[in-house]
């Protein structure tokens, strides 16, 4: 099935019987065929719901505003659901914000060119214009806009021009500056960040030399969601390597950056497939 046929539905809810037959009915009952079912219930005993379906729409009997209309009515209000249906057209946009480390940014587009991830990279922004040319070589616009840290409102003033109607999301792939309050505002839960390190441990600048004053014996990477307050938002993914007294800051750093690109794709491509359900500052990923 072609993915541009395919929608997914997103719910979260109070935990009681009949959630999943009811919505599962409700689809069958407008020609929707279910092609996937994720389901998690933070207590048994009564706590939370949270169900991801995907689903084909070729036979769908009503529009899609309909479909969402009588959802709403018919199963949502009864249930008191939060819920939210995403679809594959239009394709979701993503613009790309680094610096000078490359790692990151060079895994994103290089899944992307292979159809791997289910987006538009509509641009890169980076404050130096380091790599602008491997960038425009996949055919992708870049914009350089400098940050000078005596007027960083006015980049960020740019920043927000060159996003307006471009992204649905914005991934921070090594940038390294910290996004004001203001900007934050406009994409929530739709700014992705790496941190170098496996948070909450090490947040803020330089994470490596912090871990290797520490003398850990692993280091990691956190892919999460930006907030306002810096390395604070919900975690949607991490990894670790393990290290020893003999690895140097630098060796940290070599082996931290295969860590920074992977977690980073899967969160991404996560949140591209609408796998990534909030529940309050942590996540419940259905991969
Ligand atoms: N509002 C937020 N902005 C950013 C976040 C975030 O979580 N919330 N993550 C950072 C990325 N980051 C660590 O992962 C990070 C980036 C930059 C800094 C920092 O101290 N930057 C200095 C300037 C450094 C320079 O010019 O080289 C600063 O902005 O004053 C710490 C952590 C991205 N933004």
């Amino acid at each position: 099935m072609k993915n541009d046929n395919i929608a997914r539905l997103l719910i979260s809810c109070p935990d009681r019987p009949g959630i999943v037959s009811a919505v599962s009915s409700f689809l069958y009952s407008h020609g929707v065929n279910i092609t996937e079912l994720a389901q998690h219930s933070t207590d048994p005993e009564g706590g939370d719901f949270f169900m991801r379906l995907e689903f084909q729409t070729p036979y769908m009997d009503v529009s899609a505003s309909t479909l969402e209309k009588a959802f709403d009515e018919v199963v949502a209000e009864r249930f008191g659901m939060n819920w939210r249906i995403s679809y594959a057209k239009p394709r979701k946009k993503t613009a790309i914000l680094v610096s000078k480390f490359d790692h990151a940014l060079y895994e994103l587009l290089w899944l992307w060119k292979r159809g791997k991830l289910q987006t538009d990279i509509s641009m890169v922004i980076s404050n130096h214009d380091d790599l602008r040319a491997p960038v425009e070589a996949f055919g992708i616009p870049f914009h350089h806009v400098p940050v000078d840290p005596a007027n960083k409102e006015a980049s960020e003033e740019r920043i927000v021009e060159l996003l307006e109607g471009n992204a649905d999301l914005v991934v921070l792939a090594r940038y390294m500056q910290i996004l004001s309050g203001e900007l934050v505002s406009r994409y929530p839960r739709r700014i992705i960040n790496i941190h170098h390190s496996f948070l909450p441990a090490f947040a803020g600048a330089d994470p490596y030399r912090q871990a290797h004053d520490k003398g850990v014996k692993v280091i990691g990477a956190t892919a999460h969601y930006v907030v306002e307050e810096l390395d604070a938002g919900p975690i949607i993914e991490q990894d670790v390597a393990r290290v020893t007294h003999r690895h140097s800051v630098e060796d940290l750093k070599d082996l931290g950056r295969d860590l920074e690109r992977q977690v980073l794709a899967r969160a991404v491509k996560w949140h591209l497939e609408d796998r990534i359900l909030l529940y309050g500052n942590r996540t419940i990923v259905f991969k």
